[in-house]
Order: C-alpha cells, then structure tokens, then sequence
C-alpha cells in the first residue's frame, strides 16, 4: 500500500471530520488510532489519517507523538502531511500548533509551512489573519468560555507566534486571489526572512484550492478539514488518484443498542442535548459529585442507563454550561477537572459496549478520544456524513466486533444531531 497523502490529526474527532472531508473529496480513506499495529490489515486506500490525542498534553509530548507518526506515514509513502489543527485554532501559548508544525517541518527538511484553519462549510474564515467563526471573531465567539483552551484574540499571526520559535508571516488574500504562483512566491519569500511558517487567508473553497495546490508543493501543511479540501481536490486534478472514493457500504447495519456520550461543553452539544431529551432519556451528570465520589456516581449512570437502554437510545452527558465549568475548574483545577470527567465518560462509554451497544455516538474531541481509547478501537472505515464535519464511522479490526460511531466535535450539527446520527446508524 503506498498512500498518496498522510495526516496527523491533534485530535480523534478532527480525523473523523478531515476523514469526511478527503473521502468526500475522492480519496480512499482510513482513520487509525495511532500509528497502527503492523498486524492490522488496511485496504487499499489513498490517504491515513493518525488519530493522535494531542491537543492539549504538554508540548515535548506532542512533537515526539508527532514527529513519529510523520515517519511511519512517510514509510507509507506520504509525500504530503497535513498535520490536522481544529477549526478553532484550539491550543495556548504553550503549543501545540506552533511547536508540532515546526517539528514535522524540520524532520521533513525545513522550508515555509503554510497554516490554515478557514473550513468555510462550517462557518471559519480566515481574513487578514485574523479568525472568524460564523459572523465573529474567534475571541468573541463562544470559543472564549473553551473548558480547556479558551481563545481570547482573532489574530492569527500573533496567535502563532506567541508559541513558536521562529517568526510568522501571513499570506493575505490578495496574493491568494492572485493564483497559487503568486502565493507560492509569497511563502517562499517570508521563508527567507526566516519566518517558519506562515497564516494563510481563506474564505471561499476555491481560496482552499488553490492553496491546496500550493501545499502539495511542500512536504507539510497545517490546517483544518479546509486545507484538507483543498489538498485532496489537488491531488484529484493532478491525476495521482482516481478521485472515487464512496462510503455507502461502510453503513451496513451492525445491529446491538445504541447510545450517547457527551462531554463536550460546547453552545451547540449543550442545545443538541436539550433537544434530545424531548425524545430520548438524558442523564445530566453532576460533576462536582462525580470529582468527589467518582465510582459511586459512575456506577449510578451505568446502572441507569442499563435499565433503559435495551428500549432505545439514552444520553449521558456531563456537558454544563461555562459558569458552572468555571466554578468546577476554580475548585478542581481546569486539567484535572477535565480529565476526570474524560475518565468517568469513558469508563461509561465501555461498560455499555459490555452491555451490547454497538451504535455510540461521541461528543467532545477531548471526550471521544479517552472514549475511543478506552475501547481500544485500533481504526475506522468513513462512512456517509451526518452533519458537516461528521461522518458515521465503522470500526476495523475491533475486538467486540464491528460497531458504528460518530465522533462529533463539540461545536458541529444541528440540534437535532444525535437523532439524526442514529437513524443513519442501523
Ligand atoms: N461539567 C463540566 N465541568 C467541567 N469540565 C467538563 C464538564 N463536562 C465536561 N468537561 C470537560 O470539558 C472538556 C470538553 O472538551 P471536549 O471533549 O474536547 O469538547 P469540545 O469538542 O467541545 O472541545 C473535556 O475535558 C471534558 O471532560
Ligand atoms: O476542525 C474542527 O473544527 C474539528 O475537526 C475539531 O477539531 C473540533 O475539535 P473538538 O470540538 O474538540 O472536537
């Protein structure tokens, strides 16, 4: 198998989207847990998207995870990784954006990165650096009350900048609707001032096409699925692959329960959540019991939900809104308050696959990655989208057998999104 595009995704619902996006592109994907067990059969694909759960772990860790997952795609035959950020631009001062992308750069040989978030089908655009997320900036849209890495300032460039070593150039839209040669000069030129990477603006797809052209011209990019867009769309007009992928057939039915998992903090899990108490069974975690007595609380929600579960689909979601985040996090601290509610979702999460769930739909990155771990799932077929960004996804190679998930990233789907998600899920 020699793919022709690799990726590293900082987290396990931002694979699942850029999964969605290349496979909606015309290339044949597969979404790993990790660098993959040599034992693990792959069919024939064009690309790989590594899940890696490094969004929020400290720096050094990020770039050694990083960094070798590069080389085994590149041993794949990756001649391009795009290393997978959020939409959002997700990540603090400390990284990781800034020190994973100069890392994969440097294994790959130095040169300008180009670095993009604008994904325009959900609403993030990107103009003179500076990040909007639907009709607001990044610092005044609800990213800023992010339980983990609350963003407080649109501009990119200094965003970047504030976490990496080298300098950041923006490459503005004027040189991008100038045509990919003239953005091409633009990077190549801000590399020789010695910026190590460089925002680019985006606002429509055909910005993201031609700055997918630009990329392939390098060995590493960094961006959301709208780079990803862009670089499959490249790829496809090049020639290099058929551009036919489909995944229709990975929605065969598995049968088994079905439910829903939220840890997700985000406007629109905390509204898809209300909505589907109209129809469904949700239990509302209490968090600050679940830090304080943490097993007796987490054998509770299991005990509820299995007295429900076998009559259809229940929620169980910690999801609060930010006064009470912050309130948790003053007491418990931010990281520890995240984590243990990570480890009590999940924990919950593999006791109902015990109890026959095999239809799980996940929200929160940060959520489903301790979730999917936790099942130790080793990799996933793309299915046909629920929502932008999220597609159904079927296991591969898992021990309880094949199952049906859908990772959704806190802030993507209608407010009816779970109900939607499981009538795709049979
Ligand atoms: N009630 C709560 N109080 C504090 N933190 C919470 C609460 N519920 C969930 N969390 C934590 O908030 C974080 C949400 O992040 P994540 O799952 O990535 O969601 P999103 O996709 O919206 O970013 C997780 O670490 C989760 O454990
Ligand atoms: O790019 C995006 O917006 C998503 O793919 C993503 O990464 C969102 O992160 P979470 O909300 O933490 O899932």
């Amino acid at each position: 198998m020699a793919i022709s595009l690799g990726s590293i995704a900082d987290d396990y619902t931002g694979a699942s989207d850029l999964a969605n996006t290349l496979t909606k592109n015309g290339l044949r994907t597969v979404q790993t847990v990790g660098i993959p067990d040599p034992s693990l059969a792959l069919p024939d694909i064009d690309a790989v998207v590594v899940s890696l759960k490094i969004r929020s772990v400290p720096a050094s860790e990020a770039v050694n995870a990083a960094t070798e997952a590069e080389r085994w795609l590149r041993q794949q035959g990756a001649g391009h990784v795009l290393y997978k950020i959020c939409s959002t631009f997700d990540s603090t001062d400390a990284g990781n954006i800034g020190p994973v992308t100069e890392a994969l750069s440097e294994a790959a040989g130095g040169g300008g990165v180009l670095v993009t978030p604008a994904f325009p089908e959900t609403g993030r655009t990107v103009y003179l650096g500076h990040l909007f997320v639907g009709g607001q900036p990044l610092n005044e849209s609800p990213l800023k009350d992010h339980p983990l890495n609350p963003m407080h300032d649109a501009n990119l460039v200094r965003v970047l900048a504030r976490q990496s070593r080298g300098a950041v150039g923006l490459i503005d839209l004027a040189a991008i609707a100038a045509g990919a040669a003239a953005a091409k000069a633009k990077l190549d030129a801000l590399a020789r001032t010695g910026a190590t990477m460089a925002i680019a603006d985006a606002i429509f797809e055909r910005d993201l096409e031609t700055l997918g052209e630009i990329a392939l011209e390098t060995p590493v990019s960094t961006g959301a699925s709208g780079l990803g867009l862009g670089l499959a769309r490249a790829l496809v007009r090049s020639g290099r692959i058929s551009g036919s992928a489909t995944g229709e057939d990975v929605i065969r039915p598995v049968g088994g329960l079905s439910a829903i998992i939220a840890g997700s903090c985000s406007k629109a899990t905390l509204r898809q959540i209300d909505v589907a108490e109209r129809v469904m069974p949700v239990l509302r975690l209490d968090p600050e019991r679940l830090l304080a007595a943490g097993p007796d609380q987490i054998a509770a929600a299991i005990s509820w939900a299995g007295d429900r579960i076998s009559a259809g689909p229940v929620v169980v979601a910690a999801s609060a809104a930010p006064e009470t985040v912050s309130r948790l996090q003053s007491q418990y601290g931010r990281e520890a308050s995240g984590h243990a509610i990570e480890t009590a979702t999940s924990i919950i999460a593999a006791e109902l696959v015990e109890r026959g769930v095999r239809r799980l739909v996940v929200a929160g990155g940060e959520t489903s990655g301790a979730a999917v771990d936790r099942l130790a799932i080793p990799a996933f077929l793309i299915g046909p989208e629920i929502a932008p960004g999220v597609p159904v996804l079927r296991t591969v190679g898992n021990t309880q057998g094949d199952m049906l998930l859908a990772l959704k990233s806190g802030n993507f789907g209608g407010e009816d999104f779970f109900a939607a998600a499981l009538a795709m899920m049979r």
